[in-house]
């Protein structure tokens, strides 16, 4: 196991936010987190990569613990979360962003970002803030793989994006899939996330409330309806 996390608890002051969280991560693997607003999908990634640092239990992230370290020092270790509202830098271009983001180490340059997502190479002389939505996600996706990454975390990754658009991107992460990419996904549509995952895990109340495979979740109709309050057949 790449990730493992083991019993998490996490608070925001006083709220006891995350009660116990337990889930893995294998080396390759694509795993989701599903469950409600509000759930604690986010807060768990966040507890992963110290922006909430856990009261109590594990982070082991090729077997050592590291909750309780400080951000930079787990995203050094090749921890990196794609943040729900992207954080580019408007004023500097595409290719800016993302040469800004690279380590002397990364198995990434700019031509295997670009292979990936050839818009951006199109769009390399624009400025962050001319690109639209679904190019503004491309970009810290791509940025995030400029850092040398050996678990990414992506937070909603095709929220409020055209159809068209969210195809597209998840044809792009099936590519960073291929290249043998670990992968937690945190996604509120559910055919992206059968499209992409292995397994799933849903979050209730700041617990796993379920896991299973892709397999498992897609026959279990019941599983929807009780934890995710869909239902696939409508
Ligand atoms: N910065 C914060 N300060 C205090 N409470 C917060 C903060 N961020 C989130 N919360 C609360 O923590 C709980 C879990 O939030 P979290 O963002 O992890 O949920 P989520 O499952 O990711 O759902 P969503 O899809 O709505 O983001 C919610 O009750 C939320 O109101």
């Amino acid at each position: 196991m790449i990730l493992k996390l083991e019993d998490i608890h996490g608070y925001y002051g006083k709220s006891h936010i995350l009660q116990g969280i337990s889930l893995q991560v294998a080396q390759g693997e694509v795993v989701t987190l599903l469950g409600r607003n509000g759930a604690g999908k986010t807060t768990t990634l966040k507890s992963i990569v110290g922006v909430v640092a856990p009261t109590q239990g594990k982070v082991l992230f090729q077997g050592d613990n590291v909750a309780g370290l400080p951000p930079h020092k787990i995203a050094a270790r090749g921890v990196c979360l794609v943040p729900e509202h992207r954080g580019i830098f408007k004023l500097l271009t595409v290719e800016e962003n993302l040469t800004m983001a690279a380590r002397k180490e990364s198995a990434w340059g700019l031509e295997d970002v670009y292979k990936i997502f050839p818009r951006l190479k199109e769009r390399r002389k624009n400025g962050g803030g001319q690109l639209s939505g679904g190019e503004q996600q491309m970009l810290a996706i791509a940025r995030a793989l400029m850092t040398h990454p050996k678990v990414l975390m992506l937070d909603e990754p095709v929220e409020g994006l055209a159809p068209v658009i969210v195809d597209e991107i998840v044809a792009q992460i099936k590519l960073i899939k291929a290249t043998g990419m670990s992968i937690i996904l945190v996604e509120q549509n559910l055919e992206v996330c059968t499209q992409l995952a292995d397994r799933h895990y849903i979050v209730e109340q700041g617990r796993i409330a379920y896991s299973g495979s892709n397999q498992e979740f897609l026959a279990d109709d019941g599983v929807k309806d009780r934890y995710l309050g869909v239902n696939l057949a409508a």
